[in-house]
């Protein structure tokens, strides 16, 4: 492992636009070289102190929803080379699980997540910033038989949620955030030019740093 910064990949973009998608791409290439993921969503604020029907209320698409402080201390302390202990979050109950995913300094840090360039102090850390970029036709489609299938959900809560707050708030804070994009990647995970383009890129950068 490099003594070096490690490097900080930001990926944004609208629910199930293929964030996951594409950030496995990457990390596929570089796990052999030292890489770890940091999701944005396992930093939603805890909301044990709640009642289940008081969670369903919450709006977890407005960029209040999110414990960007523990996020950004994550962050730094992944930055000077030590561990941390990920908070993991269960969509299911809507709140912070009980475990947590102890993880080594890495070279490579990607940050994923609906609003991780939402927040300048987030902003601040990348080195490289990708949206990705995919109809919302398509995203809801995804959206409704990932969360009916993984989230326990039914049609309609996914229909309602969809229209209350997954949509406005697209609009409002996440759509905007594509400005402070340097590549924007059309379609996610079949891209497969822009994820080739991106893995050359990071290979171009950890060559500088003598990492790979
Ligand atoms: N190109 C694609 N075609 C069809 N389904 C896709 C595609 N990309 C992602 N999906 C599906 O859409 C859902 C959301 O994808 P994911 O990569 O997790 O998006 P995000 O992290 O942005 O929410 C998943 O169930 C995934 O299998
Ligand atoms: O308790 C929760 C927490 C989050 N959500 C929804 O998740 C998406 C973000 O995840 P993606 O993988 O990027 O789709 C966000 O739009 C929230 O609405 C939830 O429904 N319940």
């Amino acid at each position: 492992m490099s003594k070096m910064r490690p490097l900080v990949i930001g990926i944004a973009g609208g629910s199930c636009s293929g964030k996951t998608s594409v950030t496995h791409a990457i990390y596929d290439v570089f796990r052999e070289h030292s890489v770890v993921v940091i999701e944005q969503d396992y930093y939603y604020k805890n909301q044990s102190h709640l009642t289940f029907e008081e969670r369903l209320k919450t709006n977890y698409d407005h960029p209040l929803a999110f414990d960007n402080d523990l996020l950004l201390e994550h962050l730094n302390r992944l930055l000077q080379r030590k561990a941390i202990d990920k908070p993991v979050y269960d969509y299911v109950n809507h709140t912070r699980a009980e475990e947590v995913i102890h993880v080594d300094p890495k070279d490579v840090i990607i940050l994923e997540g609906i609003l991780v360039l939402e927040d300048k102090r987030l902003r601040d850390l990348m080195d490289i910033k990708l949206f990705v970029d995919t109809d919302s036709d398509l995203r809801i489609i995804r959206r409704i038989e990932r969360d009916i299938k993984e989230r326990g959900r039914t049609i309609d809560s996914v229909i309602d949620q969809y229209l209350t707050a997954v949509r406005p708030m697209h609009n409002l804070f996440i759509e905007p955030t594509k400005r402070y994009a340097d590549v924007i990647i059309p379609e996610g995970g079949e891209n497969e030019v822009a994820i080739d383009l991106m893995v050359t890129k990071i290979k171009t950068i950890l060559e500088t740093m003598s990492i790979v």
